[in-house]
């Protein structure tokens, strides 16, 4: 038999996710209770355009990404889609618009139920990091396609970190159980990108309120990776932390002459 004529070998889950759809699943159904009183946390602005649209512009960035799906605030369907038609995306990219749920998890579950079947590969990215970089979004979806089930953005950290006894009384102090060793400790970011099976299985099999996709994948028993993350992947949580978006923005906008 020559080589022509010889049927190909069965494809590996692997080399079949080479050439596979990718599509961005962004939560933005949270109220960002922490972040103080206001509009939903993702539809407040940053540099004068809705935190949403600056995370659907950076999954978008990506050229692997082909389609966008918000899960927006349970009230806010109409709103977030009027938004993202006022927004252009690049041309590549189509976006639907989901209500969202009471929990992160109910809301990228809500997502997860709208993506048409052909995806096979799913980023999860919380609208609340708008300044996630492009290099991070193709090195998770890279990871993916080379085979992980699971993968993570993450980086060091800054600080040691504490393990503590929570304290009975709110305002008492708290004893100290444990330091873990820092080297090992990662600080987890998104995009989350992950096989699809593998993640809609993990969220029909993982109950509990779980703020992480990638842990409930770990509870699963497989195996999740870390991709290097970026300083400007940080979450909007707090107050102060919008304050370093408005001038990690300004500082893009100085640089980029616009
Ligand atoms: N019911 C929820 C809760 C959160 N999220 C989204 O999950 C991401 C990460 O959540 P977080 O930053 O904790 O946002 P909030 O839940 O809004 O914050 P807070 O806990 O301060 O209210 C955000 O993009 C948020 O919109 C969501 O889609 N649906
Ligand atoms: C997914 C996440 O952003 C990884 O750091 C994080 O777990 C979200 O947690 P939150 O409590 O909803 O902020």
């Amino acid at each position: 038999m020559s080589d022509e004529s010889r049927p190909s070998p069965a494809r590996t889950p692997a080399e079949a996710r080479t050439n596979a759809r990718t599509a961005a699943v962004v939560p933005a159904a949270g109220r960002g209770v922490r972040l103080g009183p206001g509009a939903p946390k993702a539809l407040r602005a940053l540099g004068g355009t809705p935190m949403l649209i600056h995370a659907v512009r950076a999954m978008a960035a990506s050229r692997a990404v082909s389609l966008v799906v918000v899960v927006a605030p349970p009230d806010g369907a109409a709103e977030v889609k009027g938004l993202l038609d006022a927004h252009a995306l690049p041309e590549r990219t189509d976006f639907l618009v989901v209500p969202g749920g009471a929990s992160r998890q109910e809301s990228v579950q809500l997502g997860l139920d709208a993506l048409p079947t052909d995806y096979d590969i799913v980023l999860v990215h919380d609208a609340a990091r708008p300044l996630v970089p492009v290099d991070t979004v193709d090195a998770v979806i890279e990871a993916v396609r080379e085979g992980a089930p699971a993968v993570v953005p993450a980086l060091p950290l800054a600080d040691t970190v504490k393990q503590v006894e929570p304290a009975a009384v709110p305002g008492e102090p708290e004893p100290v159980v444990a330091t873990p060793e820092r080297a090992r400790l990662r600080a987890v970011q998104t995009p989350q990108g992950f096989d699809r099976g593998t993640l809609v299985r993990a969220h029909e099999t993982v109950a509990d309120n779980v703020t992480d996709d990638a842990s409930m994948v770990e509870q699963l028993g497989l195996t999740v990776v870390v991709v290097p993350g970026h300083e400007e992947a940080f979450k909007v949580t707090r107050p102060l932390d919008l304050v370093l978006a408005e001038a990690v923005l300004a500082r893009r906008r100085l640089n980029d002459g616009f």
